[in-house]
């Protein structure tokens, strides 16, 4: 899968496009097993899965054909029901439930204690995204808008404590919540979380839902490969649960659960799970999780904490504030996640903003294992915090990440530089790695950072320009708007990654190297830089 470009000293440094959102084969499972399993991180989508140097691969197409979803979006809304509002007017209608499925979860909340004061602070309601909290009297910061009881969140216990609890003791928290929210899908009337599960949208704009058409619009970027490589994650999870469990246990699941069911699952829990509540600790907060978010939202702070209420604290209740005063009848915003690219909140959720810190592009460097010096790099990198393989986040606008260039100087070290390697160096390598290394090192990786960009940039289908255009032209499609942001955001930070080695490349002759500033520090040379000479009589 990886392109290797040879190097004029003999090894082969290894460099290949990546993002944060890649999942190759090898790597596919463990990244991902960590994706629900832990709180987000800018790397825990990261490993690389499209070669560099390479364009879209047949192979790539056989899995969007195999993996995307087929489903016609369902029509819910009767005209006479249609949301008036503009926004909303172009919003699929298959994400929207019913008015009726709205009234009805609004009493089920009421029933069970979830509304809090009386009267609410908040009601949900029909907005541009779809259903969000609406204020019903003017609210200040902070104000609890929403308190719902352990006993209406869905998490690992409400599983344990269901009919299906007994065989998914081992699975996935994320596993076994989709297997019951399927199986309490099925179940119908017949099943209390009923109301609840009317309200979910039957998809979303997360580029897991979209079509091979739509896909083909975000041909060449790392959130295609992402998006890739989590089907084939979730498909590779519902293949083992399948046979193992859904099967297996035919009298616990009356109706069949395919894997688009079992992928709906995966988007609900994605784009409705708070981002603290994942992994092990997986919920979904009816009524909590209608809020949406704002970009105008700027604090990172959560806007909710799990806390004690009734006698002696014993009943734990979810409780959201609003982050800023709403007046009455405006929606309440909270911010989903301020670190995340716009890639992962397009697979996330399903939209995109157009802040250019949120334009990112994951490289991903690597030691070849055929690189004479594998093992001795590898401990250097492994020493200071660095693997194998490493993950760099380059952010529009913003610097290359510190480790990025010892990093590569490392991975490309080699020739007269490999003393460098040597043992007696260990402790201080990484400190000269920081620093250019040789002339020759140094082009080495300019000449492979632009060569890597420019192949990546390659394989895109539209120009910078041409997506500007489009996006300055309106009236796109939201999936379309998503992906045409997407594709010229990473093209732009490719340009700019781009830029920095080009103009490094043409500073190479100006740089001070290893040698000169050894001699330096020894006194060997002038002010000048001049070799001093001893002469002996
Ligand atoms: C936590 S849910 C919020 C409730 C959701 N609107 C609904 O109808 O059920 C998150 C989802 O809401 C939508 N959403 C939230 N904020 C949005 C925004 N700023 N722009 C577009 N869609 C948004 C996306 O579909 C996202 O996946």
């Amino acid at each position: 899968m990886l392109s290797v470009i040879h190097v004029t000293n003999g090894h082969a440094l290894k460099i290949h496009r990546s993002s944060r959102t890649h999942f190759p084969a090898g790597v596919a499972t463990m990244a991902l097993h960590h994706l629900l399993l832990t709180p987000p991180h800018p790397f825990s989508f990261s490993p690389p899965l499209l070669p560099l140097l390479t364009p879209f691969s047949s192979s790539t197409h056989r899995s969007i054909s195999l993996l995307t979803t087929t489903n016609p979006r369902p029509k819910l809304y009767s005209t006479a029901l249609r949301p008036t509002h503009a926004l909303l007017q172009t919003l699929d209608s298959g994400s929207v439930p019913s008015e009726s499925a709205l009234g009805d979860f609004s009493q089920w909340l009421r029933k069970n204690g979830a509304v809090g004061s009386s009267p609410p602070p908040v009601k949900p309601s029909f907005v541009p995204e779809g259903l969000g909290l609406v204020a019903q009297r003017d609210l200040p910061r902070n104000e609890v808008v929403v308190e719902v009881p352990k006993k209406l969140w869905i998490d690992a216990d409400t599983v344990a404590a269901s009919a299906i609890g007994r065989v998914c003791g081992g699975l996935k928290p994320w596993v076994a919540i989709s297997l019951f929210l399927l199986r309490e899908k099925a179940m119908g009337d017949a099943s209390p979380w009923r109301p609840y599960l009317d309200i979910l949208p039957r998809q979303t704009d997360s580029t897991i839902f979209w079509s091979e058409e739509e896909l083909l619009e975000i041909q060449g970027t790392q959130l295609l490969s992402t998006t890739i490589g989590v089907k084939e994650y979730v498909k590779s999870e519902f293949d083992q649960v399948e046979d193992a469990i859904i099967v297996r246990y035919k009298d616990l699941f009356p109706s069949t659960i395919t894997f688009l069911d079992f992928l709906w699952a995966f988007g609900i829990l994605r784009s409705r799970a708070f981002p603290r509540l994942r992994g092990e600790n997986l919920a979904l907060i009816p009524l909590a999780d209608l809020i949406n978010h704002s970009d105008a939202i700027t604090s990172g702070d959560p806007s909710w904490e799990i806390k004690g209420k009734g006698l002696f604290s014993r009943e734990l209740i979810f409780s959201l504030r609003t982050p800023v005063p709403v007046k009455s009848g405006e929606q309440v915003y909270i911010q989903f996640d301020l670190s995340k690219s716009n890639a992962e909140l397009a697979l996330d959720y399903g939209f995109i903003e157009s802040r250019s810190d949120r334009q990112a592009y994951t490289l991903t460097l690597e030691i070849s294992e055929s690189d004479p010096f594998y093992g001795d790099k590898l401990d250097i990198a492994e020493s200071n915090g660095l693997g194998e393989t490493a993950y760099f986040d380059i952010v529009l606008g913003g610097s290359l990440p510190p480790q990025m260039l010892p990093y590569l100087r490392l991975v490309a070290l080699g020739g007269t530089d490999a003393f460098l390697l040597e043992s007696i160096f260990r402790n201080s390598v990484w400190g000269h790695l920081e620093l250019p290394v040789s002339r020759a090192n140094e082009e080495t990786i300019c000449r492979v950072v632009r060569y890597a960009c420019k192949s990546a940039l390659s394989s895109y289908r539209t120009t910078i320009q041409e997506d500007e255009e489009l996006i300055n032209g309106g009236n796109l499609d939201r999936r379309l708007r998503i992906a045409v942001g997407v594709r010229a955001g990473e093209k732009k930070v490719l340009n700019q990654i781009e830029d920095i080695f080009r103009e490094r490349e043409l500073e190479l002759d100006g740089l001070e190297y290893y040698q000169e500033r050894r001699l330096k520090d020894l006194g060997l040379t002038g002010e000048q830089g001049e070799i001093i000479f001893w002469e002996s009589r």
